[in-house]
């Protein structure tokens, strides 16, 4: 879908830069897309530059990794503005897992992109409650080009939009897989919240 056009060209044009965004729930394949359009670019000889959130080291502390296995290298930050020193002069910048960065993702994104960076974020769009998360709203709304990938529900096989907690906690953060979150459709989220707004007795004459 991504062409990797030249970065600069023949005629001393200024270099062009832009935003992707690649969202969608979890297990949709974001982080699957990402490293596809990294590893293209790659073999046409960009430099490329992989940031993730230090906060995130589910798979691996430095690693990008998917769900299924695919990996690549990334350097792990704190806090976006180190983004940008350390991406000084690439030709690409992939970010995963934007949802966990706070709002100055979108300025950083923002400056690089004006300074003729592409920059490719991979994230969240809703948390756990189907509440918009963190600062991938604003990514959206700013970005050139917006990329919505879907994952199967587990409870009735259509397309899922939505990630589903099972575990307990009500944080807005909780690293994990299928251990703690299932992807679901609409109507199998809204069923899932329903049953668990039910009180514990009447939960569990519903699920026996
Ligand atoms: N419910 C599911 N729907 C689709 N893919 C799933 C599901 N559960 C596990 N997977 C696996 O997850 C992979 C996508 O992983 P990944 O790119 O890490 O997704 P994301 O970054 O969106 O969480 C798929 O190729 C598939 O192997
Ligand atoms: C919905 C939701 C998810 N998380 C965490 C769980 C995972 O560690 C990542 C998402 O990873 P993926 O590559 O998209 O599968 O985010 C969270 O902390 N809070 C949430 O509400
Ligand atoms: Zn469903």
């Amino acid at each position: 879908m991504f062409i990797e056009p030249r970065v600069g060209n023949r005629h001393n044009a200024p270099r062009r830069g832009w935003i992707e965004v690649v969202c969608g729930s979890m297990f949709s394949g974001k982080t699957e897309e990402l490293i596809r359009r990294l590893t293209r670019a790659r073999i046409a000889r960009q430099q490329v530059e992989i940031f993730k959130p230090a906060l995130d080291t589910r798979y691996d502390t430095e690693d990008v990794v998917s769900h299924n296995a695919a990996r690549i290298r990334s350097t792990p930050v704190a806090i976006p503005s180190e983004i940008l020193l350390l991406a000084a002069g690439s030709d690409v910048v992939g970010i995963d897992e934007g949802q966990f960065f706070d709002n100055s993702l979108v300025e950083v994104c923002q400056q690089l992109a004006d300074n003729g960076t592409r920059v490719i974020v991979a994230g969240l769009d809703m948390d756990y409650l189907g509440r918009p998360f963190g600062p991938m709203p604003a990514l959206l709304a700013t970005a050139e080009f917006v990329t919505k990938v879907h994952a199967v529900c587990v409870c009735c096989g259509e397309i899922a939009s939505y990630s589903y907690r099972i575990a307990a906690s009500e944080s807005q953060v909780l690293l994990g897989e299928t251990d703690s979150y299932e992807a679901r459709c609409r109507p199998c989220f809204l069923e899932g919240m329903q049953t668990k707004a039910l009180p514990s007795a009447t939960q569990s004459a519903v699920t026996h």
